[in-house]
C-alpha cells in the first residue's frame, strides 16, 4: 500500500463549471458549491490509502470475501464510499468489480463480510429490498426485456406501488392513481432521455446505446439515493457516450453518489471525484483519478493484466529467427516446413 501517497500538495486542479452549473454557481450573484464541488472538496484531504475513512461514507464494506470454487473473486477488507460523488472503479479483466456489485445489491451471497448503508446492514437482504431502501445498479448486459416495450420496461422499475399490497388493492381508485403517477414519472424520464418518442417500441428494437438508457432511466424509476452502473458506456457510439456521460454527471448534481465501472480511462478521468482499483479480488489503490497513474502497484496490475511489457533480448531473437524461417519456407514453396521445423530452426539460428 503506497503509504507515502498524500494529497498533501496534489489537490486536484478546480473543475472549471460549466453551463446549468455555472448558472447555479452565479445564481443571485453569490457563489453557491454546486454538489459535485462539496463532494471534491470533502474529498480533498483524504489520503490515497486502500480502505481509508470518508468524510460521510454513504457505503461502507467490512471483510467481504466470495469465492467460487478454489477462486478468490473478492476480497476486500475495508471500503467506504463518499455520498454525493462519483466513484469510478477500475480493475483488469476478472479482477472482481462485477462480483463485488452483485453483492452490494443483493445478486449475490458473500462467504463473509458486512457491508451497510446508510448505517443500515444490507446483508441478508433481497435485490428488490435493496433497491427500495435506494441502492439500485444497472448491469454490463443490458436487461432490458426486449419482448416489452420502452414504456412497459420503465413500469418494471418502479418501486413501492401501492397496487402491490393487497389492503391497497382493495381501495378503489388507489391503484388506479399509483400507476398513472408512475407512467407520468415515466414519461418524464424518458423525456430527460430522449426514449419519449420510442416508449411504445419494443426495447429490442432499441440500439445498445439507447438500451443503455433506458436501463439508467429505468434505475432512477425508485428515487434511488445510490446508483451502480457496470461499464455504462461499453458498447455506445461516441455521441451517445457523451450524451451518457452528461446523465452520470446530472445524477451527481441532483445529490445522488454514482459507482461506475469502467475500463476507459478517459471516462473514468473526466468524471470521478474518486478512483477505486481492484487486481485479484482486492482493493489495491484508491484516490483521486490523477493519483492512479502515478500509483506503482496499478501500473503493475494492468501490465501484468495485459502482458505488453517488452520482450527480452533473447524473446526478440527468437521471434526474428521464427518470422525468418517462415519466409524462407515459403519461398522455398515447402509448407511442410512450417511448424516444427520452424520451431527447431529458430533455436538452432542463434
Ligand atoms: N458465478 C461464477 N462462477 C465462477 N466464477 C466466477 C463467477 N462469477 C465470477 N467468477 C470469477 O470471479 C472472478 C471475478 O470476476 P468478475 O466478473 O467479478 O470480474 P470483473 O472485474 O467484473 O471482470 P470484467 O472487467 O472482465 O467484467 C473471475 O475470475 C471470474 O471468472
Amino acid at each position: 500500500m503506497p503509504a507515502e501517497n498524500t494529497p498533501a500538495g496534489n489537490t486536484p486542479a478546480a473543475n472549471t463549471p460549466s453551463g446549468a452549473h455555472a448558472a447555479s454557481l452565479e445564481k443571485g450573484g453569490t457563489h453557491r458549491a454546486a454538489p459535485q464541488r462539496l463532494a471534491q472538496a470533502a474529498l480533498r484531504d483524504v489520503p490515497w490509502e486502500v480502505g481509508v475513512a470518508k468524510p460521510d461514507p454513504v457505503v461502507v464494506v467490512e471483510n467481504v470475501t466470495r469465492t467460487f470454487g478454489g477462486l478468490t473473486a473478492v476480497s476486500v477488507d475495508r471500503l467506504e464510499i463518499q455520498r454525493g460523488g462519483i466513484t469510478g472503479l477500475i480493475g483488469p479483466n476478472g479482477a472482481g468489480k462485477t462480483t463485488l456489485f452483485n453483492l452490494l445489491t443483493g445478486f449475490d451471497q458473500p462467504n463473509t463480510g458486512t457491508w451497510s448503508f446508510d448505517g443500515r446492514p444490507l446483508g441478508k437482504l433481497a435485490p428488490h429490498q435493496v433497491a427500495r431502501l435506494g441502492v439500485v445498479r444497472t448491469f454490463q448486459l443490458t436487461k432490458a426485456l426486449s419482448r416489452l416495450t420502452v414504456l412497459q420496461n420503465m413500469l418494471l422499475g418502479a418501486q413501492g406501488q401501492k397496487g402491490e399490497s393487497f389492503l391497497r388493492a382493495l381501495v378503489p381508485g388507489s391503484w388506479r392513481n399509483q400507476e398513472r403517477a408512475n407512467t407520468d414519472k415515466a414519461m418524464d424520464l424518458l423525456r430527460r432521455f430522449k426514449l419519449d418518442a420510442k416508449k411504445d417500441e419494443f426495447a429490442g428494437t432499441l440500439s445498445g446505446g439507447q438500451r443503455k438508457l433506458l436501463e439508467m432511466a429505468r434505475a432512477l424509476m425508485s428515487d434511488p439515493q445510490v446508483v451502480m452502473l457496470d461499464e455504462p458506456m461499453a458498447g455506445v457510439n461516441p455521441a451517445l457516450t457523451q450524451s451518457l456521460l452528461g446523465h452520470v454527471k446530472d445524477l451527481r448534481e441532483e445529490g445522488m453518489t454514482v459507482i461506475f465501472v469502467e475500463h476507459d480511462m478517459d471516462v473514468v478521468r473526466d468524471i470521478s471525484d474518486w478512483v477505486v482499483v481492484m487486481a485479484a479480488g482486492r482493493v489495491i489503490a484508491e484516490g483521486p483519478p490523477e493519483s492512479i497513474s502515478q500509483n506503482q502497484a496499478v501500473v503493475d496490475a494492468y501490465l501484468g493484466a495485459h502482458h505488453d511489457a517488452p520482450l527480452t533480448v533473447e524473446e526478440e531473437d527468437r521471434v526474428l529467427a521464427q518470422a525468418e524461417a517462415q519466409i524462407a519456407a515459403e519461398e522455398h514453396g515447402g509448407g511442410e516446413v512450417i511448424g516444427s521445423d520452424t520451431t527447431s530452426t529458430g533455436k538452432d539460428g542463434r
